[in-house]
């Protein structure tokens, strides 16, 4: 937690105000309410009181802080006030975690649309799905190991909600491709209207690659599936927002209960950057019969809002199928005997990587930073094993100069728009923050007095981040583009940002507030990918760094990663795991199992 001083205004009002409302006016009521604050802050749904109990919070040199009672005390004071789900006030303490109702609204709500489409969907003929499946995933047939993206696709088919996770590369895309298909294949045996699929991704970055990589995959499938199925699968993907219709200056979208989205199929990806809200709302615009499937690697950083949602859902490890689930499976031909008394029949998980092998480089040093293995990631990055390398803190002004003249000088010297976009893809440096010495801020100044000296505001070649949405021109925090001349017409200087149909061209003067952007945050890489990335750590243990953040840095690279700063850096980050406190998972499961 932050200390006193630095508690913002607006917590301090807050807990004025509810104070107030609640009629008690104890420092510990006011400092709770501190706290459920600067936890929402900190990506939690809700303060988990077990955690805080006992705890002394915001002290410094010259402040005792503040010690929170223990748990029962806490929880007996609570208990006095009228902050019960039933009740009307503005807190809630449900359980042993104390929430804004407006979260735990968000929650409770949530569960409930979730849990409503866990009951199992009957498949109508077995004998075609079982056909469609064999034809649409060839592989099943070999060998005596389970073809775990078989069996995803299968249990979909028995799902209204399907989660498929996996790390980066392990198929997901293929799989739902495929997914997709057998969905067409099967439903529309007795189904006058055509399926209505539609897909999406939480920012224009990602529902660009998952729109390219799904039309890439279907390419795959001509010589499998009818030309009427594959017309059934979508070109596009489009931003959650765009998909449930933003309404200028209001929080609330178009698509909503009362007005739920025209489609029978939606496929999210990039579902760990989905905040609580949003998810919530993404499940009030689905019309009852709809199917969702959920894809992402839960490994990955959290939302930056409040919620954990991927993380909730995505048990680990699986807890198994239920005997029923097993035996539906087995029908298709799928064999996934687990034997648990639990389960997760929504759930399936794709275990191997296609991109990274599990012996060496990327995929060895991403399973050993998710297991917290210290020591031995570090010395895999020292041993420089294929596709890694790793740089001693006193290398790295020189290494910069370096990849800026390997990487992006040649961005501007490129031939045409598409090799330019093409230079640009080769490599990226990504740091943990935007601030400090190192931060992505400092970084981009410094090549920016190389390769801009002039300080123009634009020039060829340069890449530009988009910092804040503009719904008018469809651009959104995040979208990449490039400065580059009008080739078709007078050579003008114009931005253009990949879509679809190829690039969209805009006046540099008409863009939402741009930064340029040779390095940028991890954060905000999420959804993308480079062919190289140079993850520059900060000079100092930082609590931003941590596990996920590395593991999502370092697996945005398709061939090499090389790690920049102290060794203790690196170790405090792959010891330092994210923890976001939610009540969604135990609402779901304590209901469940
Ligand atoms: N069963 C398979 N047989 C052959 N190629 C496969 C198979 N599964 C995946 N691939 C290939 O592996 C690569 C990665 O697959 P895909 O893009 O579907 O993974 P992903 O999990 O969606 O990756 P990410 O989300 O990290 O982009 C693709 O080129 C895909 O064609």
């Amino acid at each position: 937690m932050t200390t006193a001083p630095d508690t913002a205004a607006i917590d301090r009002f807050l807990a004025d105000h509810l104070c107030d409302w609640l009629d008690c006016r104890d420092d510990w009521l006011w400092y709770s309410i501190l706290a459920v604050s600067e936890a929402l802050r900190e990506g939690h749904s809700c303060l988990n009181l077990a955690c805080w109990a006992s705890a002394t919070a915001w002290a410094t040199d010259e402040d005792p802080g503040y010690r929170f009672p223990e748990l029962d005390d806490w929880l007996n004071k609570l208990d006095q006030l009228p902050i019960g789900p039933g009740d009307a006030a503005p807190l809630v303490l449900d359980q042993q975690r104390l929430y804004l109702r407006r979260y735990w609204r968000f929650e409770t709500e949530l569960a409930d649309s979730i849990r409503s489409r866990l009951e199992p969907v009957p498949i109508e003929d077995a004998d075609t799905a079982k056909n469609s499946l064999s034809r649409l995933f060839p592989s099943m047939q070999d060998g005596t190991e389970t073809d775990w993206q078989a069996a995803a696709a299968a249990n979909a088919l028995f799902q209204k909600l399907s989660v498929i996770a996996g790390g980066p590369g392990t198929g997901k895309t293929f799989t739902v491709t495929r997914l997709l298909a057998l969905l067409a294949e099967t439903e529309a045996t007795g189904n006058e209207s055509p399926l209505r699929v539609r897909m999406a991704a939480p920012t224009g970055k990602a529902a660009q690659r998952l729109g390219e990589s799904v039309r890439e995959a279907r390419q795959a499938l001509a010589n499998a599936v009818a030309p009427e199925t594959l017309a059934l699968i979508p070109d596009e993907a489009t931003t959650l927002h765009r998909l449930l219709g933003v309404i200028p200056h209001q929080v609330h979208f178009r698509h909503n209960r009362d007005n739920p989205l025209a489609l029978d199929v939606l496929l999210v990806d990039e579902v760990s950057m989905i905040d609580l809200p949003m998810m919530t709302r993404l499940f009030r615009a689905l019309p009852d019969h709809a199917r969702i499937i959920l894809l992402g690697d839960p490994d990955q950083l959290p939302s930056v809002a409040a919620g954990s949602v991927l993380a909730d859902l995505a048990l680990r490890p699986h807890p198994g199928y239920s005997t029923q689930r097993q035996q539906q499976l087995a029908q298709l031909g799928l064999s996934v005997e687990t034997g648990s008394t639990q389960s997760a029949d929504y759930l399936s998980y794709l275990y191997r990587s296609r991109r990274f092998s599990d012996t060496g480089g990327i995929g060895k040093l991403a399973r050993q930073v998710m297991d917290g293995d210290a020591e031995g990631s570090l010395e895999t990055l020292k041993t420089e094993e294929d596709g890694l390398a790793w740089i001693e803190p006193e290398q790295v002004p020189a290494q910069i100069e370096h990849w800026v003249s390997q990487w992006y000088a040649p961005i501007a010297a490129a031939d045409n728009r598409d090799a330019a976009f093409a230079a640009l893809a080769e490599f990226r440096l990504l740091c943990p923050t935007r601030v400090g010495p190192l931060g992505s801020v400092a970084l981009n100044e410094r090549i920016l007095k190389r390769l801009n000296p002039e300080g123009r505001p634009f020039y060829r070649g340069q890449p530009i981040m988009v910092t804040e949405n503009h719904y008018g021109l469809g651009l959104f925090n995040g979208d990449i583009g490039l400065i580059w001349p009008d080739e078709d017409s007078d050579n003008q200087l114009l931005a253009w940002f990949p879509d679809a149909d190829g690039y969209r061209p805009l006046a540099p003067g008409r863009l939402p507030p741009v930064e340029t952007v040779y390095a940028m945050t991890i954060h905000k890489t999420q959804g993308s990918e480079f062919e190289r990335v140079a993850l520059i750590l900060p000079e100092q243990s930082h609590n931003v760094v941590s596990r996920e953040l590395l593991y999502t840095g370092l697996t945005r690279a398709r061939s090499q990663a090389m790690i920049c700063g102290r060794a203790d850096v690196w170790k405090a980050g792959v010891r330092n795991p994210v923890e976001r406190h939610s009540g969604l998972a135990e609402r779901l499961f304590a209901a469940r199992n």
